[in-house]
């Protein structure tokens, strides 16, 4: 019987299989394989302020990969790995593979067609995609072209509360099947090359659709945003930090919602008992991919406590600093249920736009099927701690 939810039980050798034959062919792939090869190639393509911006900062994010380092796979033998089964349910949610597109906001720094390149590329992959609040294009448009493809919205939780429920209300009508509020970037974090750059894509207006296309930030306008742009980007900038945010307000949003919460940026096991004790439906563990706490705890580290905390009362899901299969492997055999690929995508954007987002997407997965296969796995749900050892590196 074929289960619809899973991809092709030899995802990974057919794509394999197709990288080869056009080899043969004097075709090899345009987009680089290796994902070091292709942040190097993306950086070289896009403007020294952009790439500043995406890079973020260094010392967490060099710490996220590390962690990944530590952590090796332990294959087992011959255990019949023909069929191969990818697919996870999240609450009431169906997922092909257990990946979603991170949410990014400002991608029109990035290629012109932006979310809507991504938006095309997640549709034809099949892999769900979480929008940003901070999009270029409006929730509405990704949604068009997002057709059928799972969508949740991310929502970054400003000072004015009639419009976190108006973008609530405007993603519930638009098919989002779920919010992920983000709380680890209440105030911008000291980046150095975008200070070194005086460059911030928001004080151009780039990344505002959403807020410029809705009705209660523009009520509280005298001049539409179109008339008068750098009055409507002050007022962004009025609303957008948000320091003084406490676990008592999320019940707020409780009330003007009855889609799923995620809440995205948990690092430590308290904060997980607390969104559960508050009843929020999940928690993404993240440092934001390293964007925010200079110094924080590599997300992967931080990743086996909240799991145990947690003990499975609710989904968990992981991002910061997932590269290949392997990666993808090591945080659910940690814990996570699924997790979300945050700049890989992006470079794919940079370079071939959709095309090339689609092809990270396939690399991706096609790695992650070989790799469960080569490590003795028939299915995801078989992953645990038993699946990995703990190499301290030595000095
Ligand atoms: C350029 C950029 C913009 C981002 N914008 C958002 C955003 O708008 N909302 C959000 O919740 N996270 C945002 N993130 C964080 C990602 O959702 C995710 O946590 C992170 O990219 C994962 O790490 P990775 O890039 O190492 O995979 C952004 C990340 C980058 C690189
Ligand atoms: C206004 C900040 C949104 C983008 C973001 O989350 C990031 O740059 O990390």
């Amino acid at each position: 019987m074929k289960d619809e939810q899973s991809i092709s039980p030899s995802h990974g050798l057919t794509r394999q299989m197709q990288v080869y034959l056009q080899g043969l062919q004097g075709q090899r792939p345009s987009l680089p394989v290796s994902p070091d090869v292709l942040e190097q190639r993306a950086v070289e393509q896009l403007s020294l302020e952009a790439s500043g911006y995406l890079a973020g900062m260094d010392d967490t994010m060099r710490a996220n990969l590390e962690a990944f380092q530590r952590w090796r796979i332990v294959p087992r033998m011959l255990r019949d790995v023909s069929q191969r089964q990818l697919s996870t349910s999240i609450l009431k949610m169906q997922l092909p593979v257990p990946l979603l597109l991170a949410p990014i906001g400002v991608q029109s720094i990035i290629h012109p067609e932006a979310e809507l390149a991504v938006a095309r590329a997640a549709h034809s992959t099949n892999v769900p995609m979480i929008l940003s609040t901070a999009s270029s294009r409006t929730l509405e448009e990704v949604a068009l072209a997002l057709g059928d493809t799972q969508r949740w919205f991310q929502l970054y939780w400003s000072k004015n509360p009639d419009l976190n429920a108006s973008f609530v209300r405007r993603a519930e009508q638009a098919g989002y099947g779920a919010i992920v509020v983000t709380l680890d970037t209440l105030l911008l974090s000291w980046r150095e090359q975008d200070i070194q750059n005086a460059y911030l894509p928001f004080l151009l207006g780039e990344g505002l659709a959403n807020y410029f296309s809705d009705p209660v930030f523009r009520q509280a306008l005298l001049q539409p945003p179109e008339e008068n742009p750098v009055t409507a980007v002050r007022y962004f900038t009025d609303i957008f930090l948000n320091p003084s945010l406490t676990w008592e307000q999320l019940g707020f949003l409780r009330q003007h919602t009855s889609l799923p919460i995620f809440l995205k940026g948990i690092l430590h096991p308290d904060d997980a008992c607390k969104a559960i004790d508050i009843g929020m439906d999940g928690i993404i563990v993240s440092n934001h991919g390293g964007r925010q706490v200079g110094g924080a705890i590599a997300a992967l580290d931080a990743l086996p406590a909240i799991a145990q905390a947690v003990n499975k009362q609710l989904p968990l899901l992981f991002d910061s600093g997932i590269r290949r299969g392997s990666d993808i492997l090591k945080a659910l055999a940690l814990g996570a249920q699924a997790v979300l690929l945050g700049r890989p995508y992006i470079w794919g954007l940079a370079l071939e736009g959709e095309q090339g987002v689609q092809t990270v997407l396939q690399n991706i997965l096609a790695d992650l099927d070989l790799t469960l296969a080569l490590s003795g796995y028939s299915s995801i749900s078989q992953l645990d701690s038993s699946t990995l050892v703990n190499a301290q590196p030595v000095h």
